[in-house]
């Protein structure tokens, strides 16, 4: 009787026949979390351990230009933090399609480096962590910016636009995530930008519905 292959013979196999088995997860936090523009199988929210979200990356092409460098979201390592945000499930030829079309957009474009992180579903009692590709900007990217105030980072978000839209709607498509989606986690660097943003355009109140699906 022919004896089926091991895992790992199994796995060859399928890759070999192009049909790669093992999902690849993918964990956004910043534009991936309302706007992840690749094809996927499944998403979850949650968190990972360690880092800190902070508007701390310059961005010269999707939400700003070489002249008015526009705020996006990178990670800053910090033991006792949590960042939430959506997990990706990609199977198959998605892949290397999701791969292809992030590393233009987050690597060649944004200046992000990749990193594998242990991703905890919301639903944590039934599902156990899962291993996740995260696109990381750090400080020793071209288009860094480091820390700044609030206000001032506010202040930046306001003048600055790119290919991909205003850097206003970057900054409140995320707020609007985080109220809506994880109720619970208190943001404060998030929020407080928000707010400063608002107490200089108080026309840009919060929406009463989420602009983002999950
Ligand atoms: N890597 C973070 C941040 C991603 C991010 O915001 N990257 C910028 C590149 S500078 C982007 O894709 N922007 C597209 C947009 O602003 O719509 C994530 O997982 O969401």
């Amino acid at each position: 009787m022919k004896r089926d292959p091991p895992p790992a013979e199994r796995q060859a196999q399928e890759e070999d026949a192009g049909e790669q088995k093992t999902p690849l997860w993918i964990f956004g936090y910043g534009s991936l979390v309302w706007r992840p523009d690749f094809e996927f199988s499944s998403r979850k929210v949650g968190f990972i351990r360690g880092y800190s979200r902070r508007f701390w990356q310059g961005d010269t092409f999707h939400r700003g230009n070489e002249k008015m460098p526009g705020r996006v979201v990178t990670l800053q390592e910090d033991y006792d933090a949590c960042t939430w945000g959506v997990a990706y499930e990609v199977c198959g030829e998605q892949i290397a399609a999701s791969l292809q079309y992030l590393n233009m957009r987050e690597a060649v474009l944004g200046g992000y480096d990749t990193k594998l992180v242990k991703f905890h579903p919301q639903d944590k009692e039934a599902e156990e962590p899962i291993l996740a590709l995260v696109y990381i900007a750090t400080p020793q990217n071209p288009t860094y910016l480091g820390p700044a105030s609030e206000e001032d980072i506010a202040a930046q978000i306001i003048v600055s636009s790119g290919r991909s839209g205003h850097n206003i709607e970057y900054l409140l498509r995320l707020a609007d995530f985080m109220r809506y989606f994880c109720p619970q986690v208190e943001d404060e660097h998030l929020f407080s930008i928000e707010e400063a943003l608002v107490s200089i355009l108080p026309c840009l109140c919060q929406a009463e519905e989420p602009l983002v699906e999950v």
